[in-house]
């Protein structure tokens, strides 16, 4: 498949319905700790728990090895077999209202094809947006990423994390297997690098099984919730390596003045992901 051939990709559209349920909120909620207030019909969807909805949809016949739905439908046909959540860019117009329906549209804005450290990289940018009452409510791009097998990744060496910065909020995180399984089936994300371990180790060369970037960012996306009282009106983030369920890893938020500067922090003290919250004006 050359990378003319990929191309025509760009382009493709997909449309998902969805009624934004109570129950799929409520769910989302018994994952989270602390635990934040019962979302109630009519109210608002907190901010990034639209990944809760709009779920894929393709019969069991056609996942692909490595539980995704296979490529060449939506997706295009990237010849690389390791694929991972590369980043996202989401800007938050207006709320979705629980207990209403609301659609998606995707669109496949770009295929490029890299070279990395690790070895050759297939990067898919995907667009979203969603609607409701025929308001534009989420607008998002998705960055998809495809490697190479490699080599093996080590399982990273536990170090005594140096203090966060002065006035940072932290949370330390378990991410244990209860959590990790909960976030796929609220996703319904059948890739089995977040719960097969000897999938994730011997086919695809992780030391443990890989928490999604989705569920870190959403984690770090509560720490604001719960320390903030504005609207947040945009988030991105990027992750540089993954992070598994082998050791704690940490959260840390620096409040400044219309953002929220946000970093996961592996067990070896590095960078996993960052992020930035972007924050709207107070509501009174
Ligand atoms: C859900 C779900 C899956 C998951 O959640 S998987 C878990 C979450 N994702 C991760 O853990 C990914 C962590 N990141 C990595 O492992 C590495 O960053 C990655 C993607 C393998 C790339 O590492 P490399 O060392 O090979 O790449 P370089 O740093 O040398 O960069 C090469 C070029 O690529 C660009 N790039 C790198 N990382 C990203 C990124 N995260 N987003 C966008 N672009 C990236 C980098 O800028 C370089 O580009 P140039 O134009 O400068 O060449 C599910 O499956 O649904």
């Amino acid at each position: 498949m050359t990378a003319e051939d990929l191309a025509a990709w760009i382009g493709r559209t997909e449309r998902v319905e969805d009624d934004i349920s109570p129950a799929q909120a409520a769910a989302a909620a018994a994952m989270l700790e602390p635990p934040p207030p019962l979302p109630a019909k009519d109210s608002a969807l907190p901010p990034l728990w639209h990944w809760f909805y709009f779920l894929p949809r393709a019969p069991q016949s056609q996942l692909g090895i490595d539980g995704h739905p296979q490529r060449g439908g939506f997706i295009p046909p990237i010849p690389y077999p390791r694929r991972m959540f590369a980043g996202a860019r989401i800007r938050f117009h207006q709320p979705l209202i629980i207990g209403q329906p609301a659609w998606r549209e995707g669109i496949i804005r770009n295929v490029t094809q890299k070279s990395g450290r690790s070895g050759p990289l297939a990067f898919v940018t995907v667009g979203y947006t969603i609607y409701q009452n025929d308001s534009l409510c989420i607008e998002e791009e998705q960055d998809i990423v495809y490697r190479e097998p490699g080599a093996p990744i080590p399982a990273p060496v536990p170090v005594d994390l140096p203090p966060p910065p002065p006035g940072a909020w932290v949370r330390t995180v378990t991410p244990d297997t209860r959590l990790l399984f909960r976030f796929s089936a609220l996703t319904f994300n059948a890739h089995r690098i977040h719960y097969d371990r000897p999938y994730a180790k011997h086919e695809e060369g992780y030391p443990g099984l890989v928490v999604h970037g989705p569920l870190t960012a959403v984690l770090l996306m509560e720490l604001v919730r719960h320390n903030v009282n504005r609207p947040i009106i945009g988030f991105s983030f990027r992750s540089q390596a993954p992070l598994f369920d082998l050791a704690p890893f940490r959260l840390i938020a620096v409040p400044a003045d219309d953002r929220v500067e946000l970093t996961a922090q592996g067990p070896d003290g590095m960078t996993s992901l960052s992020a930035v919250a972007e924050l709207g004006k107070a509501e009174y």
